[in-house]
């Protein structure tokens, strides 16, 4: 598995000539889970699809991304189409929105597989099969028959997990793929993603706002605030010794809705009033 390095990402909008993304660096060692926090609009997204480069031509970018040492921002759009899914997977927070309303859901899996694989198309609906299994989805032909509308939010992300186990990638970049999930898909999809990441040795870049889920699944964090990542390092860290006033806030304000949540529930825990 490879490394991803970021070095002096900046994205800014052409027409306002804002800057969304200010000279952000960090790396992704092989195998391990990143996960990047921040409040709503501070550059999150914009940072995950700009590895993938998926983000509209209005902007502009500058800096390197480098996946085992090839700068992808050099690369043909035809080499970059080969990387994509095979090598870089993206997850993003509506499942709806990653799949075709118009195909059942297996036509849009074996055009992907199709794409980087030789494979018939029995040994791609036996693979996906497969995977479909081991994220606990049952009956795996009636789902490849369904329409994405037909599915929950939670099984469609399953999915996508097990699309990832198939295709192996490098790298699974996951833009607050639980989300739009009720609590208990919530979890399972988390626990999908942790066995996703022990079974093939990917690494992760993983986007949330719930400071519990990225304390499960992340070796490091960055926090992000207006565009720029204003604290990184490694977990256990960040939790124990927040140095930004910003990541004190998010880290206090989680801990909190943890207390609130207790005393509700009949805990011993005080609220703060
Ligand atoms: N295509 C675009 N053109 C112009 N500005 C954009 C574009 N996409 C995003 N932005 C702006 O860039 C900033 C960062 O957006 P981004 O989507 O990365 O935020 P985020 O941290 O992912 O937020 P959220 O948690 O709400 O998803 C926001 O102010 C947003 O309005």
């Amino acid at each position: 598995m490879n490394s991803l390095e970021v070095s002096n990402l900046k994205i800014g909008d052409d027409a306002t000539g804002r800057a969304l993304v200010r000279n952000s660096s960090f790396l992704v060692e092989p195998g391990s889970c990143t996960a990047i926090v921040g409040e709503s609009g501070s550059g999150k997204s914009l940072t995950c699809r700009a590895i993938l480069r998926l983000n509209p031509a209005g902007l502009r970018q500058s800096g390197s991304i480098a996946l085992g040492g090839v700068d992808l921002t050099k690369l043909s759009e035809r080499e970059m189409r080969k990387i994509r899914g095979r090598r870089l997977c993206l997850i993003v927070q509506n499942g709806m929105r990653a799949f075709d309303p118009s195909s059942v859901v297996g036509v849009h899996l074996r055009e992907t597989l199709n794409r980087h694989f030789g494979w018939s198309r029995a040994e791609m609906t036996a693979r996906m099969g497969k995977a479909m299994e081991s994220v606990r989805l049952k009956d795996p032909v009636a789902v490849m028959n369904s329409f994405p509308h037909q599915l929950s939010g939670g099984m469609l992300q399953r999915i996508m997990i097990a699309l990832a186990l198939v295709l192996e990638p490098d790298i699974v970049v996951a833009d607050e793929p639980t989300t739009a999930l009720d609590t208990v898909s919530q979890y399972e999809v988390v626990e999908q993603f942790a066995s996703l990441r022990a079974r093939i040795g990917c690494s992760m870049i993983f986007v949330s706002h719930d400071l519990g889920v990225v304390r499960r699944l992340a070796d490091e964090i960055l926090v992000m605030r207006d565009g720029e990542i204003v604290e990184s390092g490694p977990t256990r860290k960040i939790f124990s010794e927040p140095r930004h006033a910003y990541t004190r806030h998010l880290i206090s304000a989680k801990e909190a809705l943890n207390r609130r949540f207790n005393h509700v529930m009949g805990g011993d825990d005080v609220v703060d009033r």
